[in-house]
């Protein structure tokens, strides 16, 4: 049985159903990761975890223990908000103990906990300083230096870091991910950046609408996603997905993309999935995220089928590290990743290579993959 499990999980704001029958589980020392747009039930769902929404129907138990009708002081959960949510007129020693005071934890028990979540969090030279004294991201280790003291079966966090300036949210990304691997803490953790979900998961579920698209640990829902959404949403820049014809070829499969002024481009696709042939003479939709769609020289080496086309560059964007390179196949604008070095100009052509190792298929009615 996992640690945290979630069983059709429903929430209604009046006749608004918002968690429309979420099934999730994690295990024990997991970092569950909740993402996807505005709107799309996260932390309703955490707050329902937490117990701070009622839920409507469904179940949700932690090790074992239906926590349902559980006022949340009795759950032994600790939340980080994103707002932090600190007692201004108390100190950061005073923040983070209050919880045991209130619980009545000997000082010099509490003392000893500060202590070492202050070293943890390096926030020790600050203890005896008020919030307002604070930056934004030393408010956001007090909160979690706060969280942490409890020692709670389930920690929860809601955005911490988007308060947060770029930088910042990167350090304190890493942060996490640091007090995640030497404490082995349980985590759900809901954000709509998909580079944080990527970095921070052992396994990601991705919402949308109040329904679950998919779960499963970052490389799956990268490599493997169920269907478009979950392919455009994860990944920066985004996969591309293109319209394509299916032509039945010998014993492959063929796709080609119309192109304007140009002759459509045919790919042969000899590892095609094995529902693909079944869309021979229609159109599916072609999923290549920008790495798999180079140069000859960038392309991977282990790759085993390679196709590679011409086409027509349109924008050319050097990115430091990669030069992005931008073409149009099906109608939709194309992004190939190449080496900074790449030699490609605007309004010339060159030769792609597209690695069909990583290559998905959409069904274009119902946007779900292709196996
Ligand atoms: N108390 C409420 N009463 C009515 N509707 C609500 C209430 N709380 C949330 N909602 C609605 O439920 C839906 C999900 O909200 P929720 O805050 O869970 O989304 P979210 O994915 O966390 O979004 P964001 O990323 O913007 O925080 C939204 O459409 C929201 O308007």
């Amino acid at each position: 049985m996992a640690f945290l499990e979630i069983r059709n999980l429903e929430k209604s704001f009046g006749k608004v159903s918002v968690l429309k029958g979420i099934d999730l589980e994690i295990d024990k020392g997991g970092f569950l990761v909740l993402v996807g747009p505005s709107g799309c039930g996260k932390s309703t769902l955490l707050n329902s975890i937490a117990g701070l929404e009622t839920i409507t129907g469904g179940s949700i138990s932690i090790d074992g223990r239906g926590i349902d009708g559980l006022h949340p002081s009795k759950r032994d959960i600790a939340m980080v908000f994103q707002s932090y949510a600190l007692y201004p007129n108390m100190t950061v020693a005073q923040n983070i103990a209050f919880g045991m005071e209130i619980r009545g934890v000997p000082k010099a028990v509490r003392d000893k906990a500060i202590g070492q979540v202050s070293d943890m969090l390096q926030i020790g030279h600050l203890l005896d300083r008020r919030p307002s004294q604070l930056s934004g991201g030393q408010r956001q280790r007090v909160a979690i230096g706060r969280a942490l003291v409890r020692d709670p079966k389930l920690f929860l966090f809601d955005e911490p870091l988007s308060n947060l300036d770029a930088k910042l949210r990167v350090d304190m990304r890493t942060e996490i991910k640091r007090l995640h691997q030497r404490m082995g803490t349980t985590i759900v953790y809901v954000t709509h950046d998909q580079i944080e979900a990527m970095t921070l998961a052992t396994k990601i579920a991705v919402l949308k609408d109040g329904l679950l698209q998919q779960s499963g640990t970052p490389a799956e829902i990268y490599n493997n996603p169920a269907n478009t959404f979950v392919a455009d949403f994860m990944g920066s820049p985004a996969m591309n997905l293109v319209p394509v014809a299916v032509h039945k070829n010998g014993s492959g499969v063929a796709i080609s993309a119309e192109r304007d002024n140009l002759e459509p481009l045919v790919l042969t696709v000899p590892n095609a999935p094995a529902g693909l042939a079944g869309h021979d003479g229609g159109k599916v939709i072609f999923g290549v995220r920008p790495e798999a769609l180079t140069d000859r020289d960038s392309a991977d080496r282990n790759a085993r089928n390679i196709a590679e086309g011409e086409c027509l560059i349109e924008v050319v964007e050097p990115a430091g590290s990669d030069t992005f390179a931008v073409t149009r196949l099906g109608g939709k604008q194309v992004t190939a990743r190449l080496r900074a070095d790449a030699n490609v100009a605007a309004g010339q052509k060159a030769k792609l290579a597209f690695n069909l190792d990583k290559a998905v298929f959409f069904d274009p009615a119902s946007g779900q993959r292709i196996g």
